[in-house]
């Protein structure tokens, strides 16, 4: 069924020189809002819209006339004819009555997680998008208030929605979903033109239906957007083949393959996870082959200088992540290079984990790999690569342990929670869940290649007992000075291993394949030599327990060294909480 609203957007765009093909026909769906159909077999279409027709940044700065962010002014315009009844005049033109039924038939409501209501977040459980919904309204919020403070007609009207916006946006959930976000779509609410509702409004209207001006003039900014009456009516589909281009000065969308008869006809977003399309867009993909799980790792400022000068260590940036032409909000000219690098990652490194490539796993493995790596040692060390390792898989294990825990209702308030937004929660979280498991499974598939390949190299206390069965048995005891029936109880391999390799030391008594062990352990004892020793009261503990007979303590220094060792040469395993001892080589 078509609306009296499509219908009107429809006469008007056929009006004002918006073209595309007579066999497509807007309908509305259930699922997607309005879809394009064909009517017939289509061997292509090509929508264009011409520039008047346009709703472009021009239009806000010549209206407005300041310096403000042009993106910025254009929201605040769009929020201008949506909610003032009062004329928006602009050379002489009144752009309310003159766009007025494109913006009388902008969606009625839109589902972004930024406008759920409580109960219906807590159906996103732990996830990114559900931790990022304050950052995302607060970022929001600066925006609109740098903005409004510029425009002198505002300064004065707005300093109290600026106080009440900035309170109710530091307190929870609740108060920020009754008195901000369910306010935009609620057709009962007034408010004024320039409040933050409106700019709410206008902002997720951008964020799911926006495109790049550079399209139709390539010297503007390429973060500049533009509204695109009826083209904006596409549906996303990834597989769709279009093109987008300048003719005539319109912007065009072609589709280029074949549309049969009664099927969709679709955009092309660009590659998007869901986490992008829910955020932005307010709709999901089953079985998203572009999901990605985005992991922010923050350093302090001289981690990240000595990070930034290990040249083999690849931190990304935006643009890694830019997959599609299609990105106006987020993709920027790369002006960063010249930033400082503790201003550039200032939030965190971002690293986006996906299902499909490994690229990210590796650039994260390079860098944990770094973090654990100590002056002796270089990226490509073994011990520090596999303890990179171990550390990643730990962060990985953690994000999929709460990704995995069930929802627990935080809120007792009476909402209604809408069926689809919990479908679109399901399935984004499923699908985060899906590439965290992904990456966990490399990470292991990774770690066994690298076990296999350094199997020589490698040393567990298990491994150990296998290869010197005699070590516990008759010579331990001995070194321990035990007598005949007493016991010691071992709880800990990292003692074990200190033992053992004091122990082979002593007796240089270590079998042939485990030599390499005790030989690196000398090169640590010389290259430690005259160093002086502060022997700490866990080390004098562990004396007295191991050492009860060695009352002139003269193997306190010997096991503070030992303990030293160990804990310089020893990755701790993730899965079974238990040191291996690695030989310097490289990876
Ligand atoms: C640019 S508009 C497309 C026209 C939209 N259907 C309408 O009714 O105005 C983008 C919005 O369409 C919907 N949409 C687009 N592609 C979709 C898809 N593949 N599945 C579900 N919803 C989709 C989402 O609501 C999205 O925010």
């Amino acid at each position: 069924m078509v609306s009296q609203e499509l219908s009107s957007l429809l006469t008007w765009g056929s009006e004002n020189g918006i073209t595309y093909p007579s066999e497509v026909q807007f309908l509305k769906t259930p699922d997607r809002g309005i879809s394009a159909i064909a009517t017939t077999n289509l061997a292509q279409a090509v929508f264009q819209v011409p520039k008047d027709a346009i709703i472009h940044g021009k239009l806000a700065e010549a209206y407005f006339g300041c310096e403000v962010n042009s993106n910025t002014l254009l929201k605040l315009l769009l929020a201008k004819l949506k909610f003032d009844s009062s004329p928006t005049v602009v050379d002489s033109e009144d752009l309310k009555s003159k766009f007025g039924p494109y913006i009388s038939a902008l969606p009625k409501d839109v589902s972004s997680p930024l406008i759920w209501n409580p109960k219906e977040l807590d159906h996103l459980g732990n996830t990114n998008v559900r931790t990022s919904i304050t950052a995302k309204l607060k970022s929001m919020f600066l925006e609109w208030e740098n903005a409004v403070l510029q425009l002198d007609d505002l300064k004065s009207k707005v300093q109290e929605e600026i106080t009440h916006v900035r309170d109710v946006l530091a307190q929870g959930e609740e108060q920020i979903y009754t008195q901000i976000t369910s306010k935009p779509f609620d057709i009962e609410r007034q408010f004024s033109w320039w409040s933050f509702p409106a700019f709410l409004w206008s902002s997720l209207i951008f964020l799911s239906r926006a495109f790049p001006e550079i399209v139709v003039d390539a010297n503007v900014d390429p973060s500049r957007i533009v509204l695109l009456p009826i083209i904006d009516l596409l549906n996303h589909n990834t597989n769709s083949r279009v093109e987008w281009r300048k003719s005539e000065g319109s912007f065009c969308v072609e589709i280029l393959e074949a549309v049969e008869k009664d099927c969709e006809i679709f955009n092309n977003y660009g590659g998007k996870g869901n986490e992008e399309l829910l955020c932005g867009y307010g709709f999901v993909l089953e079985n998203n082959v572009c999901d990605t799980v985005a992991l922010k790792i923050k350093l302090p400022p001289t981690a990240l200088l000595q990070v930034a000068d290990e040249k083999s260590i690849r931190l990304p940036t935006i643009a890694d992540y830019t997959r599609s032409a299609f990105d106006p909000l987020t993709a920027k000219p790369d002006s960063s290079q010249d930033e400082p690098i503790t201003s550039k990652y200032k939030d965190g490194i971002l690293y986006l984990l996906s299902a499909t490539s490994n690229t990210c796993l590796t650039w994260l493995l390079d860098l944990f790999a770094f973090l654990e790596k100590t002056d002796g040692e270089c990226l490509m060390s073994l011990r520090p690569r596999m303890q990179g390792l171990q550390s990643l898989r730990a962060a990985l294990e953690a994000k999929y342990r709460t990704y995995k825990a069930g929802t627990t209702y935080s809120n007792d308030e009476d909402y209604t929670v809408s069926e689809y937004r919990a479908h679109l929660a399901r399935v984004y979280k499923s699908g985060q869940i899906k590439v965290v498991k992904n990456s966990i499974s490399e990470l292991k598939r990774i770690e066994k290649d690298w076990t296999l390949k350094h199997k020589d190299n490698t040393l567990s206390v298990n491994k150990l007992m296998r290869m010197d069965s005699g070590f516990m048995e008759t010579e331990l005891p001995e070194f321990l000075q035990l007598d005949q029936d007493s016991d010691i109880a071992l709880d800990s391999y990292d003692t074990l291993m200190c033992l053992w390799i004091l122990c082979k030391l002593e007796n240089q008594s270590a079998p042939e394949p485990l030599q390499w062990a005790v030989t690196q352990y000398t090169d640590f004892l010389k290259a430690r030599q005259g160093q002086s020793v502060q022997i700490s009261e866990n080390i004098q503990t562990l004396h007295q327990t191991l050492f009860p007979k060695d009352t002139r303590k003269t193997k306190l220094r010997e096991l503070k060294t030992a303990v030293a060792f160990i804990t310089a040469n020893c990755y701790t395993r993730y899965s079974k909480d238990e040191p291996i001892l690695v030989k310097m080589a490289d990876l």
